[in-house]
């Protein structure tokens, strides 16, 4: 039997976040690590995001994209997803369960990450405008409220619909966003879901891997 060929997953050729796994190549090096399916990266300078023959890859111009033979997906949900439905440890079998887990996919990337990559604009675009403070503070108390919602909802579970799921996966990912913020800090309960998911022998995989890259990147 043939065997698959491994994915090519392209990353930044030198990620602005120095190796701290918060670009989102993170989460489909995760994706993949927990399904133990190895795979390949290639770097893709700022340039050549925006040249043609990436775009053929991404529409938007960006990172990551997902190639596994003939199929090239771009869309970090979409990518994890492809991996989940394909490989077995990140959905349930049970078709609710399952269902279940890729609606917390969905809340992960629909919900709560807009919120949060609201407050890195504010923080990264905006800091020097006048009403710089009052944005943030009305930002800052939309992501209080979603992430309210959230904890009330995981209470003193492990996972957010028992095992764990690409739901959790998207979701962890998203809220390490918000490490240093102190956001998380309001919510013991969440703080300790991103710390249980950041345990994970493959999120450690996944987050070595990354910053490797990275430290090869910086040190020619
Ligand atoms: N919705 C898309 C979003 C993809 C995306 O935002 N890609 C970013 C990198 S991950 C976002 C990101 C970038 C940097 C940091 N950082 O901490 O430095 C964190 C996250 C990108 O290619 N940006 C370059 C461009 O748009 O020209 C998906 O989920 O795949």
């Amino acid at each position: 039997m043939t065997s698959r060929p491994k994915p090519i997953i392209t990353v930044f050729e030198r990620s602005p976040d120095e190796g701290k796994g918060l670009a989102r190549d993170m989460r489909v090096r995760w994706a993949l690590e927990e399904v133990g399916k190895p795979y390949e990266a290639r770097s893709v300078s700022f340039a050549a995001m925006k040249e043609p023959a990436h775009r053929a890859l991404h529409p938007f111009g960006q990172i990551p994209t997902f190639e596994e033979g003939d199929l090239c997906l771009f869309e970090t949900g979409a990518i994890v997803f492809h991996i989940a439905n394909r490989h077995a440890g990140l959905l349930p079998d049970e078709a609710n369960a399952r269902a279940r887990a890729i609606a917390w996919m969905f809340a992960a990337i629909s919900t709560i990450e807009p919120v949060i990559i609201d407050r890195e604009v504010v923080h990264y675009l905006e800091r020097d405008e006048t009403w710089f403070e009052q944005r943030l503070h009305t930002v800052e108390d939309r992501i209080r409220n979603k992430l309210t919602d959230l904890s009330r909802h995981l209470g003193d579970a492990d996972w957010l619909d028992g095992m764990f799921s690409a739901g959790d996966l998207l979701t962890a990912d998203v809220l390490r966003r918000l490490n240093g913020s102190g956001l998380l800090d309001e919510h013991p309960n969440l703080l300790a879901f991103v710390a249980r998911a950041e345990a994970r022998p493959a999120f450690r995989r996944a987050y070595k891997a990354q910053y490797a890259f990275f430290n090869a990147a910086v040190s020619v």
